[in-house]
């Protein structure tokens, strides 16, 4: 029997509550990362994507109004547990999350090699010692100098601060590092800089990576697979290859057609129209009403169809080439 991935996620919902309605941010989303994988969660501002992050490590607001589906790690469902299990036995230990704008967060008044240090100390309960020698290794594993380690925050460029937020991710060893658009705010030299510092990491360490973008050229660095997300469900999962060349949902190629590329001659053409709101979704295809391509059957809401091995699009253009 082959073994289980080490992330499979099942109907994961996410539904809050708001003066407006129920806003279903994730609805029934499936994914699965495998070891030493980099899958992308590409969409729009506001499809839902820190929504699913926050679901998988149960990061939640208050008013959530459903969460439900399975998130299983190496074929154990984490669902089941109760919060305090979870915080204790996944979150930091399989788990580790870069959130956005994560390095602004960082406590202006500790040195970065301590905060770095922290969550061995705090989650894995290292000595002082163990966990100082161990932040000077994660700090040239990102490709930070050690004569960093006794600097504060404002004294380090953004990108440092960026690659010091993921060493504090890197530092319990977790399986699983998710990052919620860990690059946007740099520039694209330091961007291509600390993907491929990430993509060094997942060879020699075999670490599986989330990562959450709303860059299609970001995301091309470093994706061995792609799950693309429109008003919070997933229109498109799969390798990195066939998506970047030949993607299948209209929705993708719209958005593949959009992204400005060095000389391209004709201008890039924007997707006309708006996502539908969450707190009202359309009962059909969500992206029916955008949709060049629209036919009857997209009144109804579509299931994934198999596009080609490995490779699913949420769309009825494909419902002829197999089951969902
Ligand atoms: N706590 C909340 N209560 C109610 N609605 C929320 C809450 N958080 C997010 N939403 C809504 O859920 C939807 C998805 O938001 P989410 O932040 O997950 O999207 P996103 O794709 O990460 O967007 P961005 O890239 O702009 O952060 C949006 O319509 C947002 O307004």
């Amino acid at each position: 029997m082959a073994a289980a991935p080490l992330l499979a996620v099942e109907g994961l919902t996410l539904h809050y509550r708001s003066q407006g309605g129920i806003v279903r941010a994730v609805d029934s989303i499936d994914l699965t990362v495998h070891r030493g994988e980099a899958l992308v969660v590409l969409g729009e501002s506001g499809c839902g994507k820190s929504s699913l992050a926050r679901a998988l490590l149960r990061v939640l607001p208050r008013n959530v109004a459903r969460l439900a589906g399975r998130v299983a790690i190496d074929g154990t469902d984490t669902m089941p547990l109760s919060d305090e299990r979870f915080r204790r036995e996944v979150r930091w230990q399989r788990i580790a999350f870069v959130m956005q704008a994560a390095m602004n967060a960082l406590n202006p008044v500790v040195r970065v090699g301590e905060q770095v240090a922290e969550p061995l100390r705090v989650h894995r309960g290292a000595s002082a010692e163990r966990a100082a020698a161990r932040a000077r290794e994660v700090f040239e594993l990102v490709g930070v100098s050690t004569d960093f380690l006794a600097r504060y925050p404002f004294e380090l460029s953004g990108g440092m601060r960026q690659r010091v937020v993921l060493a504090m991710a890197l530092i319990t060893e977790p399986d699983l590092v998710i990052m919620d658009e860990p690059t946007s705010a740099l520039d694209v030299l330091t961007q291509a800089s600390i993907m491929n510092r990430l993509k060094a990491i997942k060879r020699e360490r075999g670490t599986s990576f989330i990562l959450i973008t709303h860059d299609v050229a970001t995301s091309s660095e470093i994706a061995d697979r792609v799950a693309l997300m429109y008003a919070g469900q997933i229109v498109e999962h799969s390798g990195a290859a066939a998506f970047f060349t030949a993607p299948a949902h209209p929705y993708a190629r719209l958005l593949m057609a959009s992204v400005p590329r060095l000389q391209q001659r004709e201008r890039p053409q924007a997707i006309p129209g708006e996502p539908p709101s969450l707190a009202a979704p359309p009962a059909g295809c969500r992206f029916a009403e955008r949709c060049p391509q629209r036919f009857a059957r997209c009144a109804e809401d579509p299931p994934a169809f198999r596009v080609a091995d490995g490779h699913d699009a949420r769309c009825w253009l494909f419902a002829g080439h197999g089951d969902g």
